[in-house]
């Protein structure tokens, strides 16, 4: 198994420029290509979550151009051309690897496009649940059939358009306690309906910040959806995509938390990322808020965040519910190894579903490094060691976000052994070298 050795990280400082947010990529292409006429999307994340999404665009026959930066090569500014809620390709073979916000938000606009479309992953996204979705486009007739087991992808989708006055549900309601995805897909979708639409949100909504994503980056394409309260939401008739003409991609706050999360335990100066600050749409910002909880020092700028270690330089454990923050939530599950007493991260059963399940494997590797770990159906606890065990080899179950939080092991004076790190290649296929970078 390829691997990567850290050595002991004694001292961190610098700035960090952040690569694009992977949530405001893969929703501003879609966007983009579902409006009419051309959009250029300056900054967008180049990972394998964000290629999957542009292979589908492609795929479904939306032209999409990658733009040359000065020097003759490629940048990441792209210009989208539209096809106004028209897919050209009415038949399409989609592999979308392990992207959510590929594969929910696709298929809630492919199952209202009157085509036939066939949509797979990798092994675990055809274990990661799709069933609250499909059942809510069944009620706004979609016609979807399950190749494999019922309820997760792969997916078929057939021939089915909703006009106007068929006779097809206005109102869908949807679960929103397994993902949030599933309502940011049909709110992305169903203004393709052309039907005044109402979205009952069944249940507890988890991650309600990706929610006021997708809200202001429709509202940046033109599109208006009425909040009534978390439970309902309503997306008034006639309302058409429009390109806000350009659209800059923040950088990516799930990212930052490693880096802030760094420069809290780090032994150094300070830490800034740049691309996210005070005025990002991210709710993964309030990451640092929880971060200060445990003591570090939090500067905020509209476009920057910056951590340093507490005065006293001890970072104190928390008991905290981080529902709203479900990615950075696993950073804080790491800074608790360098924190003073029992921190216990609470409301969190998403992890379950994720690119693995996230409370097994943080409690194992978490384990591994010598802390004492419990964990239930949606929290786990962690105190952290007297002194973290040498030489860990930490397994990363395909998981981006486990190679990243187990490199922060290197703080605590120990080597480390990260297996299979090019599997941050998902949202942040250069994350070792921006560590490097700010290491002394
Ligand atoms: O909408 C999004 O961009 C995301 C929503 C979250 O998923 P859940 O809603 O499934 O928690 C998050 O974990 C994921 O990385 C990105
Ligand atoms: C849960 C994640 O990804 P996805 O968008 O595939 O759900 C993640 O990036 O942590």
């Amino acid at each position: 198994m390829e691997h990567i050795d850290l050595a002991p990280i004694a001292k961190v400082a610098g700035t960090v420029a952040l690569p694009g947010s992977k949530s405001i990529s893969n929703r501003t292409l879609l966007l983009a290509a579902l409006c009419a006429g051309q959009t250029t999307v300056r900054g967008l994340l180049a990972s394998d979550d964000t290629q999957r999404m542009l292979e589908a665009l492609d795929a479904l026959g939306v032209k999409v151009e990658q733009l040359l930066d000065e020097n003759g090569a490629d940048s990441r500014d792209f210009i989208v051309h539209g096809c106004a809620g028209n897919f050209p390709n009415k038949n399409a073979d989609l592999f979308l690897g392990n992207a959510g916000t590929a594969f929910r938000p696709l298929t809630a606009a492919l199952a209202l496009s009157n085509g036939s479309y066939h949509l797979h992953g990798v092994a675990r996204m055809h274990e990661r649940p799709i069933g609250d979705l499909v059942d809510a486009l069944r009620q706004a007739g979609s016609q979807i059939d399950y190749l494999g087991n019922e309820g997760f992808p792969p997916l078929q989708i057939k021939p089915s358009l909703i006009k106007p006055g068929a006779a097809a549900a206005d109102r869908v309601q949807v679960k929103g306690n397994v993902s949030s995805q599933f309502l940011t897909g049909l709110l992305m979708s169903l203004p393709l309906t052309n039907r005044d639409m109402t979205v009952e949100v069944v249940g507890e909504l988890i991650s309600k910040p990706y929610i006021e994503i997708t809200l202001n980056l429709m509202a940046k394409f033109g599109l208006k959806v009425e909040k009534k309260s978390w439970n309902e939401f309503f997306i008034p008739a006639g309302q058409v995509y429009q390109s806000p003409g350009e659209i800059f991609v923040e950088g990516d706050a799930s990212s930052a938390s490693y880096f802030l999360a760094a420069g809290a335990i780090g032994g150094g100066d300070a830490v800034r990322v740049t691309g996210v600050g005070s005025e990002s749409i991210q709710g993964d910002k309030r990451f640092a808020e929880t971060l200060e909880q445990m003591g570090a020092q939090i500067t905020w700028g509209p476009n920057w965040i910056e951590a340093a270690p507490p005065a006293d330089g001890q970072l104190k454990a928390i008991d905290v519910d981080l529902n709203h923050i479900p990615d950075a939530a696993m950073t804080i599950a790491i800074a608790a190894l360098f924190a003073k007493g029992k921190t216990t991260i609470r409301n969190i059963e998403s992890w379950r579903v994720k690119e693995t399940d996230r409370l097994s494997a943080m409690a194992t590797e978490l384990r591994k490094v010598g802390a004492t770990v419990e964990e239930g159906q949606d929290w786990i606890s962690v105190i952290a060691p007297e002194s973290l065990t040498p030489n860990a080899e930490i397994d990363t179950y395909d998981d981006h976000r486990m190679a990243m939080c187990f490199s922060l092991v290197a703080l605590g004076g120990v080597p480390v052994r990260i297996n299979d790190p090019k599997c941050t290649a998902k949202t942040f296929p250069t994350y070792f070298e921006e560590l490097a970078r700010i290491t002394l």
